[in-house]
């Protein structure tokens, strides 16, 4: 007898897997309880999560469409999918790496594992001047979400100070009470709509259940209560400053990277939406100072893309300048001396490269193994200042339920935790450098980390509330041993020695092609590239200063208002 297909539930299943909201396990026992037999579900899984983005091994090479975005990360995947729904236009999206169907992205607690998959591209930074000379390892997501697939999934608009100062500084149009809005349309907020937050938005945003909290993580919130400081009860509710339980872009226990919130969901629609990946772009086309299609690799071979509209560029801070600058479009005499001919001559390109200084705090040894977390490993954060005269947060500690710290403090422990910490907003300016026409050259990632005396400044305060944190009565049941700093901290020359050691990446280059009106600006405040028709830059490279907070949410911001100035909906 053959089973009856019941193919409501079977579609069911398939929406849900296109939404990213099942696993492949469940995925099958459902389909196999519709009727279909292990086969069947198993190929079902397979092209459910093939059907809306295909790989350029699997499918011919598209002539044109109306607008390309390139790049589908966090500002890409959210530009995109909005377009395609808010006008009529077909919008073809190349992205350079995989499709995103992955445990290792789904599964809020293994994004360090993804760091350490096919979802990640390495690169490391030239050696740090002001930090001993060392060469910071500087991991990018790579394929669909971009790095909104392997980041730690923090959701922080940062801090209203950020975009006036964006405005002064020549963005006009991007102040606090302008991008307000799209920040609130934009997203799903679990605690519901009110006059600073959304709900019923496209991108789910949800904090951590404190009952459910790592134990570290409550002892984080205890301990700084404990020693005076104000709890924040939502870092995006109008007070960044204080510890607060983070605010995370996860959703029923799933991440939500902006291929799940943005693009499926536009596909889902029936909006002319095709997304390629597997498909690196290798430089722009600029014809009679219009900017008219892409070169990129379709299955390996270089093949050449119309648009008829707009190209947009999103791929991320470091590619975005690399692919500017191939493409004859930075500084003339650079590009001179790299034989390519200059067709807009823009200084800015691959300049003001910012990034926030991650330290490693304080590491300590635990008096039992350390639980896993329910959450991202990452659940409370404290923003503070530095210098109680400052009209803004500029430092901040996190705990982790892991040990961390750069290779050269070469901590051995595994059984531990830390309370990391970060200058968030720095001084040093830093840049990302081209150094050959051939696309396939990694560029020099210079982010000049505590170049400024002031970041070092921040660094050390940084440090210090972490240590306080962690040495309060709170973790007095967890803590074995202060590994580090440690004996380091003990006189000023072995704690410098320390601080420069501790600096990494906190993983938010940003500014390389940034907004505004002066010399160095590369996009006008609509986001059009100077001097070339047909091309905007919409991801991280636009901020003219990095923002107080992580950088996704700002990422997905831009990407969201770029669409809807495209649209003509701003
Ligand atoms: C490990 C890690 C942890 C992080 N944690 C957090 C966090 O918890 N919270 C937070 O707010 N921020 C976090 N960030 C930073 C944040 O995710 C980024 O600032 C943000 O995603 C940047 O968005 P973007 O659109 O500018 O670039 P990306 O998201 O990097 O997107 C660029 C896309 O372009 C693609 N691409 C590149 N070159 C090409 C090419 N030639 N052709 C086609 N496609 C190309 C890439 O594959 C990628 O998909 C983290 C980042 C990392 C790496």
């Amino acid at each position: 007898m053959h089973n009856i297909l019941d193919t409501k539930r079977i579609n069911e299943a398939l929406r849900d897997h296109a939404a990213g909201k099942t696993d492949r396990r469940s995925f099958i026992s459902r389909a196999m309880a519709a009727g279909a037999a292990f086969a069947m579900a198993d190929a079902l899984w397979l092209a459910g999560g093939k059907a809306w983005a295909q790989s350029t091994r699997e499918t011919t090479a598209p002539k044109a469409a109306d607008y390309i975005v390139i790049g589908a990360g966090s500002a890409g995947a959210t530009l995109a999918g909005e377009l395609a729904k808010r006008t009529d236009a077909s919008v073809l999206v190349l992205e350079g790496g995989l499709s995103d169907n992955s445990p290792l992205i789904t599964d809020p607690a293994r994004w360090p594992e993804a760091l350490a998959s096919p979802f990640t591209k390495h690169y490391n930074t030239t050696p740090q001047a002001h930090a001993q000379d060392r060469v910071v390892p500087y991991p990018r997501g790579e394929g669909l979400g971009g790095c909104s697939s392997v980041n730690c999934m923090i959701y922080c608009r940062g801090a209203e100070a950020d975009y006036n100062d964006w405005a002064y500084d020549g963005a006009t149009g991007w102040e606090w009470d302008k991008v307000l809005p799209d920040y609130k349309e934009l997203e799903d907020w679990e605690g519901g709509a009110s006059e600073l937050r959304g709900a019923g938005g496209p991108l789910h945003v949800t904090r951590p259940d404190p009952a459910k909290g790592h134990e570290g993580a409550v002892a984080f919130m205890e301990g700084a209560t404990s020693l005076g400081y104000p709890e924040t009860k939502d870092f995006n509710g109008g007070q960044l400053e204080g510890p607060a339980w983070v605010n995370m872009t996860v959703h029923a226990g799933n991440r939500q990277n902006t291929a799940v919130a943005f693009l499926r969901p536009a596909i889902e629609q029936g909006a002319k939406l095709q997304v390629l990946t597997e498909a690196p772009v290798m430089r722009l086309i600029v014809e009679n100072g219009r900017c008219t299609g892409v070169q990129y690799l379709h299955n390996g071979q270089p093949v050449t893309v119309k648009a008829s509209k707009e190209v947009i560029l999103s791929a991320g801070a470091l590619i975005t300048p690399k692919l500017l600058t191939i493409s004859g479009i930075g500084e003339a005499a650079h590009l001179k001396s790299l034989g390519i001919a200059p067709l807009v001559d823009l200084p800015g390109v691959g300049q003001n490269l910012q990034d926030h200084v991650l330290g490693a705090g304080v590491n300590f040894e635990s008096k039992h193994p350390v639980p896993p977390t329910n959450y991202n490993h990452s659940e409370v954060y404290f923003w503070w200042k530095s210098d109680p005269s400052l009209t803004v947060p500029d430092i901040n500690a996190l705990y982790v339920s892991v040990p961390f710290a750069t290779t050269e403090l070469n901590l051995q422990q595994t059984n531990g935790y830390a309370i990391l910490c970060g200058v968030m907003r720095p001084k040093s300016r830093g840049a990302v450098t081209v150094t050959s026409s051939d696309p396939r050259v990694a560029p020099l990632i210079d982010p000049n980390y505590l170049a400024a005396e002031q970041d070092m400044v921040a660094l050390k305060a940084a440090t210090e509330l972490a240590r306080e944190i962690g040495n309060s009565a709170a973790y007095n049941d967890i803590r074995k041993a202060e590994l580090l700093p440690g004996a380091m901290a003990e006189s000023p020359e072995s704690y410098r020695d320390f601080l420069q050691k501790s600096v990494s990446t906190y993983f938010h280059p940003v500014g390389t092609a940034k907004m505004g009106t002066d010399a160095m600006s590369v996009v006008d405040p609509a986001l059009k590239v100077y001097g070339v028709e047909g091309l905007r830059v919409a991801d991280a490279s636009v901020m003219p200063s990095i923002t107080t907070g992580n950088t996704n949410a700002p990422s997905i911001m831009i990407g969201y208002r770029a669409a809807k100035m495209i649209a003509g909906d701003i």
